[in-house]
């Protein structure tokens, strides 16, 4: 990762997220935070559960749990993560993501903790993840899975940050915007690979980001599209190029039946 040619609001999110934990390392020491981690009992099968929804002829949907984001402002208040984890497992949805980001959108560990307590479906936490403090203190908090974002970081850190999620019995979700990254994705473990279609310079989306990057994706690995996917149509689309996994949030977030929105989503694959 070289810090001069990233993007500038992912620069500032990460200055935050450094300063985030610092914070908490001194609030709870790593050593503690890895022994609450291991003590937490085992995870949900993030893999496993989109593998499921593939096998059975439905989209693999990961329905996204965000109050706010840096480019769709306040996006649902009131918000409730119970109401919402339920209406998603309700209509279907294979896994949670749970942003746990404060700064940027809005979200807490409160918001993974408490959408994770109130269904079954296994949960990512959705987060800056650049140290190994996180992946114990998201596994503490009964995430079942993390992100790693290859634009934030070095290929030694990614693989140091999977080792850790993996000695935990967690999924990673391994996100990329272009083919440097996924290249660079491929050299780690995991089979989940996210094609983000979200320009992080402009923070537009476009789906022709994952209709290129899907299909360079080795069929031994899980693609997973994710930002931008509005309709049914949007979700034909990339599976149309091998992407019958997707991770959805505003849309759903935005709309009054947010069980309808989503069951609209799984089935139209
Ligand atoms: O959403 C943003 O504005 C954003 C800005 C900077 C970094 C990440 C950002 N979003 C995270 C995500 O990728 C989305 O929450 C996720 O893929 C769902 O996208 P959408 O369905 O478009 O809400």
């Amino acid at each position: 990762m070289n810090a001069d040619t990233l993007p500038d609001t992912l620069l500032r999110i990460l200055a935050d997220k450094e300063a985030e934990l610092r914070e908490r390392a001194a609030a709870t020491p790593i050593g503690e935070m890895e022994r609450r981690a291991r003590d937490v009992g085992r995870p949900r099968d993030f893999t496993g559960a989109l593998c499921d929804a593939v096998a059975e002829g439905r989209i693999g949907l990961i329905a996204e749990i965000k109050k706010a984001s840096p480019s769709g402002g306040l996006i649902r208040d009131p918000f409730d993560p119970a109401g919402l984890a339920q209406a998603y497992e309700a209509a279907g949805a294979a896994c949670l993501s749970v942003l746990t980001d404060a700064p940027w959108f809005q979200g807490s560990p409160a918001d993974l903790v408490t959408a994770r307590s109130s269904c079954a479906l296994p949960v990512l936490r959705k987060d800056f993840m650049i140290d190994p403090y996180q992946v114990f203190e998201a596994r503490a908090m009964g995430a079942d899975c993390i992100l790693l974002i290859l634009a934030a970081l070095s290929d030694a850190q990614a693989r140091e940050l999977e080792e850790v999620a993996r000695g935990l019995d967690m999924s990673v979700l391994a996100e990329v915007h272009d083919q440097r990254e996924l290249d660079r994705a491929l050299g780690l473990h995991t089979r989940l690979i996210g094609v983000n279609n979200r320009n992080l310079r402009t923070l537009q989306t476009d789906l022709a980001t994952a209709e290129a990057l899907v299909p360079q994706i080795p069929a031994d690995r899980i693609p997973v599209a994710e930002s931008g996917l509005r309709t049914p149509e949007d979700v034909r689309r990339m599976a149309a190029v091998g992407a019958r996994c997707i991770l959805v949030g505003e849309h759903l977030l935005r709309q009054p039946d947010v069980t309808e929105a989503a069951r609209a989503m799984v089935q139209a694959g």
